[in-house]
């Protein structure tokens, strides 16, 4: 048996209509396709994310792994398809419509893009915090309204211990490494305790020592309860803490992956590179 045969395999994927929606699904993502006017980024993608589960998304350069989580975060909306997500009262998979960042933050969905968006003279505190800072009670009139800081302090120290991390609140955000910064980048988004947070490239601009934090990251995020879905250019880094990956190219979704120990590298690359290619 090949290796490709001892895999646990689904390909053609994009030529499905309809997923079935697993009990474990909480995000389900069906026939969904992005045009840029003449250029076809995504096309017939349908993919579904179990719940607490750490999902990574491959491809190579232009594939549309930056579209499918821009899709998936509201930034862009998509050409076409449909998106559900598991509602956590009824448990059942609900239509929702991502045409906005706030759309998807509603839906539960938090996304930390490659740049992580922080403002770097300020604090850590404040990054935390950024655009959902809570003001103190008891002070009336808005020009008297004042930030409650230590607050803001305590929660950013517990957020960041959540992950693994102990930064001080009020350090400056531009003096801590890459990967202290993409733990603040990460600790915004779970204050609003979101059920899928995405990961894009959170290792790209990150140490060796400090890319094993990130994936360490990954992995508390995991045992709190969440659905991650990271995007890497390092395949080592799926193998070390995905449960599955999905592998676009050309904007399609070409195959999926368990990584239960039967997968390789070479597998990996094949399905990447179309040197394998599945009926
Ligand atoms: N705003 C845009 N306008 C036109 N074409 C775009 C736009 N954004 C992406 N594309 C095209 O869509 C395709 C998918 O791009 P995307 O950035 O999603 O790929 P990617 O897998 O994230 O690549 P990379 O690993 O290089 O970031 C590429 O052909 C790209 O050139």
């Amino acid at each position: 048996m090949s290796k490709a045969d001892e895999s646990t395999v689904t390909s053609d994927l994009s030529a499905a209509t309809e997923q079935p929606a697993d009990d474990d699904t909480i995000l389900s993502v069906r026939n969904v396709s992005k045009h840029y006017g003449g250029v076809v980024a995504l096309e017939d993608v349908s993919l579904s994310i179990k719940e607490n589960e750490v999902l990574s998304i491959v491809g190579d350069n232009g594939a549309g792994k930056s579209t499918f989580i821009k899709l998936l975060s509201g930034v862009i909306p998509a050409t076409s398809g449909e998106f559900y997500m598991r509602d956590p009262e009824s448990h059942d998979l609900e239509q929702i419509v991502l045409e906005s960042p706030a759309m998807a933050k509603r839906a539960g969905i938090e996304t930390v893009f490659q740049d992580m968006s922080l403002s770097f003279q300020h604090d850590v505190a404040a990054n935390v915090f950024m655009g959902r800072e809570p003001l103190k009670d008891g002070l009336s009139g808005k020009l008297f309204r004042r930030l409650d800081r230590e607050y803001m302090e305590q929660r950013s120290i517990e957020a960041l211990d959540e992950i693994g991390f102990e930064i001080d609140p009020n350090a400056i955000t531009e003096e801590l490494s890459g990967g202290q910064q993409q733990a603040i980048a990460v600790a915004r988004a779970l204050i609003s305790d979101p059920r899928v947070v995405i990961l894009d490239e959170p290792t790209a601009e990150v140490s060796v020592e400090g890319s094993q934090k990130i994936l360490d990251l990954i992995e508390e995020l995991q045992a709190s309860g969440k659905t991650v879905i990271f995007i890497t250019h390092n395949l080592q880094e799926v193998f070390d803490v995905a449960d599955r990956v999905a592998v676009l190219r050309s904007g399609s979704l070409v195959a999926e992956l368990e990584n239960d120990g039967t997968i390789d590298r070479e597998e990996l690359v094949g399905h990447m590179t179309g040197a394998i290619q599945q009926e």
